[in-house]
């Protein structure tokens, strides 16, 4: 009986000690982690950083209230060319292409352009293509990257020299708000494993669109908006701003500068990365709280540009609508979207 004993308290220790363990195990863990589950398709945006030797990007401004700029301010003909944060707006007239020339040629530049044809939009790259192999960088080194779920369906345009075109796999998301949304997550992880090492600027456009005129390096700048169509002569009450406090894209009545398009935005690729993840993670944030802004990735880039300004804002002249006439106060027009049967497209 007594040579039991020592076996009998060995055993009781050993029970105690893993119950000790798995009581601490549990405390440990408290409270129990609940994982969003939108979070985990694209754990890696929240580790990767991009390696440049930036300057910290600018903090976000106090929102004062001030008189909002008018594109139209001075006379119905003539376009602002300065915004109150002393970025210039550029238009025909503002620059001399000659001289942007003579500066930035030697520079060496190669200019990224990020395009998506997901589903039926693949019919829009030949056009968007040869129209850009006319009008757009003519002279420098540009490469496409153009994102499909069907490579097969991307037409072999002819390019110029120094200019290459890359054609990336992505996943053919069911609904057209998604497949636009998500371009944000798609091109700042584009970035930050391949694009910050190919190309000096980033231009992010849409493919439903041509290019009818000279787009050049007056376009280059750190961060670069453009001015929507349908909102240039608009007071800022009636910007289809997200209204909803829910959504991390939300804008009160008293703030706004110009309505951007989320058609067109670029800008030096390492402001273009840390713009497109700062906008995903905002999308991301609304999804697990079961919203979606109302202009989609539009109004979060719209809520960005009003406190990180951009540093140079695009007319609309790169950003029009072949649907509209062409107003007096637009020289030209540069960059388009054509008319489209949307239903159909997104069907
Ligand atoms: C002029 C302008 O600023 N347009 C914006 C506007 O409408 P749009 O009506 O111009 O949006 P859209 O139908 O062109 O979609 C945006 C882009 O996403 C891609 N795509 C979209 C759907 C699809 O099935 N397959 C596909 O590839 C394609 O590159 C397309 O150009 O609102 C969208 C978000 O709601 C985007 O912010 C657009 O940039
Ligand atoms: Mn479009």
């Amino acid at each position: 009986m007594l040579r039991w004993r020592p076996a009998l308290g060995l055993g009781l220790c050993l029970l105690a000690g893993t119950s000790l363990w798995a009581l601490w195990a549990y405390v440990r863990n408290w409270p129990p982690v609940s994982y969003v589950p939108y979070y985990l398709p694209c754990p890696e945006i929240f580790n990767l950083k991009l390696q440049h030797k930036g300057e910290e990007p600018l903090q976000p401004v106090a929102q004062p209230l001030y008189p909002q700029p008018k594109l139209l301010e001075q006379r119905p003909t003539e376009l602002l060319t300065l915004t109150p944060w002393l970025a210039p707006i550029i238009s025909e007239g503002t620059f001399n292409p000659e001289l942007l020339q003579l500066i930035y040629q030697p520079l060496n530049l190669t200019i990224g352009v990020t395009v998506f044809a997901v589903g039926k939009y693949t019919l829009f790259v030949q056009h968007f293509l040869d129209s850009a192999e006319e009008f757009f960088m003519r002279g420098y080194r540009v490469h496409y990257y153009i994102f499909t779920h069907d490579p097969a369906a991307i037409p072999r345009v002819p390019l110029g020299a120094g200019r290459l075109l890359s054609i990336i796999p992505v996943r053919r998301h069911s609904h057209w708000e998604e497949i636009s949304t998500r371009r944000m997550e798609t091109i700042s992880l584009h970035i930050a494993k391949r694009a910050h090492r190919e190309v000096d600027y980033l231009f992010c456009l849409d493919v439903d669109m041509v290019f009818r005129n000279l787009w050049g390096p007056e376009t280059l700048g750190e961060l670069v908006a453009a001015i929507h169509p349908g909102y240039f002569t608009a007071s800022r009450q009636q910007f289809p701003y997200e209204r909803r406090r829910a959504s991390t894209a939300f804008v009160a009545d008293s703030e706004g500068d110009f309505y951007y398009g989320g058609a067109v935005f670029g800008g030096r690729v390492a402001s273009v990365y840390e713009f497109t993840r700062v906008c995903h993670m905002a999308i991301l944030t609304d999804k697990a709280n079961g919203i979606m802004a109302i202009w989609q990735e539009e109004s979060h880039l719209n809520r960005h540009f009003i406190s990180h300004k951009p540093s140079k804002v695009l007319s609309p002249e790169y950003l029009w609508d072949d649907r509209k006439p062409q107003p007096p106060s637009l020289k030209l027009i540069r960059f388009s979207t054509v008319n489209k049967d949307t239903s159909w497209l997104r069907s």
